[in-house]
């Protein structure tokens, strides 16, 4: 039987803004009713333009914030973040990527330390055990013994990002979901990081939710699409439905924007890299 990781029912999230004492405020409505089921070790990618909802649902589901309404529900748990002691090891089953690691690692904070956080936060594992899992994931991310002292000025864009992937993995998560985790990285690099985490998703039997506005990446690591148009999912269906047949008048519009030769040649590239 498979294992639905991931299940949100009709979620929605909407945003009050401005208003005051004698001006009515706006609503927003970011994300007007999803709903999606994932399986354990496959990778939903959610596209779609600035400002569709994206974030949110990714926020939603990473329980930073907390639904308007609808359901939540984490290996068949429903959530409720709003309850006091939301259980630790609820919210150690999702973790995060972000676009820019550099904005999310503490300019001060050695490498090793960065990684050994979520331990000493979470758990009471000691130190020489907590020293030698940061070391492991470390190697498990292409990453050296000798960048356990180092400060994320001294990597790259793409290390960094190695770095923030090694450190949401240091709690054994259920789903990581992966906020644009490519986007400000070189092409070549792109493609290091993605068969990465392709490496990683087989090795630990990871379930993925990858926010992404590039189709050809999208294509490359996706089981599952998402089309995100104005807080609404207008397309869901696996890969391969999507791209082949899309339905609705904004995803072709959306294909038809993205050259056809570009796809092309990033998956020779990337298909060059994983061989
Ligand atoms: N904290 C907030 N307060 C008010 N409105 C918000 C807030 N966060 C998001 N919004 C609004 O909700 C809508 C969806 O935003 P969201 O950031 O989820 O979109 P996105 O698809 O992730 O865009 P991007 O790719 O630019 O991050 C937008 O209209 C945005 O302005």
């Amino acid at each position: 039987m498979s294992e639905i990781v991931l299940e949100t029912r009709e979620i929605v999230r909407d945003y009050h803004i401005g208003g005051g004492l004698f001006r009515q405020g706006r609503t927003i409505h970011a994300v007007k009713g999803v709903s999606l089921k994932l399986e354990k070790g496959k990778t939903l990618a959610i596209v779609g333009e600035s400002g569709c909802g994206k974030s949110t649902l990714a926020r939603m589901i990473t329980m930073i914030d907390a639904p308007t309404s609808g359901e939540l529900l984490i290996d068949g748990e429903k959530v409720d973040i709003a309850k006091k002691g939301l259980t630790s090891e609820l919210r150690r089953k999702v973790q995060i990527v972000f676009q820019n690691p550099y904005g999310s690692l503490n300019p001060r904070q050695k490498i090793g330390d960065v990684l050994m956080e979520p331990l000493i936060i979470n758990s009471n594992i000691p130190v020489s055990e907590r020293r030698e899992r940061a070391m492991q994931m470390l190697k498990k991310v292409g990453l050296a013994p000798e960048h356990f002292n180092r400060y994320p000025h001294m990597f790259s864009g793409g290390q960094r990002q190695r770095i923030a992937i090694a450190r949401a993995l240091m709690l054994n998560p259920r789903l990581l979901v992966l906020d644009e985790p490519v986007s400000a990285l070189d092409l070549s690099v792109q493609a290091q990081v993605l068969n990465l985490l392709a490496d990683l998703q087989d090795e630990f039997g990871l379930t993925f939710v990858f926010i992404s506005h590039d189709l050809s990446v999208v294509r490359y690591i996706a089981d599952e699409v998402m089309v995100m148009y104005f807080g609404e999912a207008v397309e869901y269906g696996t890969r391969d439905e999507v791209f082949s047949d899309p339905k609705h008048d904004y995803t072709k519009t959306l294909f038809a924007a993205t050259p056809r030769a570009d796809v092309e040649s990033i998956r020779a590239r990337l298909a060059k890299k994983a061989a």
